[in-house]
């Protein structure tokens, strides 16, 4: 379980993050939402590890991220997966290589190890063997999505933060990567994060969904609940995300 406490983060006079206090769940896909320019993207940066915070905590399973030292650090990171946004795939190296990448830097197994972990991972997001040969610009961005999924999960982590994974993509394509990416959270009961904007998303698979309001977290609860919620500026935000996608 990941768990951040009290969290404080300022770009010099620029207070963003306020006090947030959330706790993120195993075999669950964690959804932060929010408007554009609330903080959702210096949270999970925060969370990561990528922005140095004011105060408060970070925990991973009860470990405090800032204060671990660079060995327990380094161990945390062979747990993460990250998805960032636009797939971010080496365009000079083919989707099998692209897999590879994270083993051949991070693990200890052999080459035929290495191939066969890649290979189980890119055929487990359904990229047919005939595509593993191609470079990312020869694939389709639903396909480039999978791929990167396939990269993310590679190395087995117990964590995967996903920053805005529908980005660029049709609806229809949207759903299968929600789909794709909620299944293998709980086949590996990995703690997922996924920063969105996408209210399909919320619907489908907001199991534990995170408000973010002007830096501070202002609700948290279950897709299910969402809807009934009293906070007015949660209303508003849920209805004007429907208008936007319904146009
Ligand atoms: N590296 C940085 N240096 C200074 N200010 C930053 C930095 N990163 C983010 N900010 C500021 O923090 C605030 C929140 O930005 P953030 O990117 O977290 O918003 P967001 O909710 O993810 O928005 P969006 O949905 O548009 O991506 C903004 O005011 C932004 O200008």
């Amino acid at each position: 379980m990941i768990e951040v406490v009290n969290l404080n983060k300022t770009f010099e006079e620029n207070h963003v993050l306020k006090d947030v206090s959330a706790t993120f769940l195993p075999g669950k896909t964690n959804l932060i939402i929010g408007k554009s320019g609330s903080g959702k993207t210096v949270l999970l940066k925060c969370i990561i590890g990528l922005h140095n915070i004011d105060s408060g905590q970070i925990l991973y399973n009860k470990q405090n991220l800032p204060e671990m030292n660079p060995r327990d650090t380094k161990l945390l990171r062979q747990k993460v997966g990250m998805l960032f946004q636009g797939s971010a795939l080496f365009d000079s190296i083919s989707v099998l290589e692209n897999v590879l990448f994270p083993l051949e830097m991070f693990s200890s197994m052999s080459k035929s190890e290495q191939v066969k972990r890649a290979e189980f991972c890119l055929e487990r997001v359904n990229i047919d063997p005939s595509a593993f040969s191609l470079f990312p610009a020869e694939i389709s961005g639903g396909m480039q999505k999978r791929v990167a999924i396939a990269r993310a999960i590679v190395l087995n982590p117990l964590y995967l933060f996903c920053d805005e994974p529908n980005s660029g993509l049709d609806p229809q394509t949207s759903r299968l990567i929600d789909k794709l990416i909620h299944d293998i959270t709980i086949e590996y009961k990995m703690t997922t994060i996924i920063n969105t904007h996408d209210m399909n998303s919320v619907i489908e698979i907001g199991e534990n969904v995170i408000y973010i309001d002007n830096g501070e977290k202002a609700w948290q609860g279950e897709n299910k609940d969402i809807f009934s919620t009293e906070n007015k500026n949660l209303n508003d935000f849920l209805f004007a995300s429907k208008l936007t996608q319904s146009n």
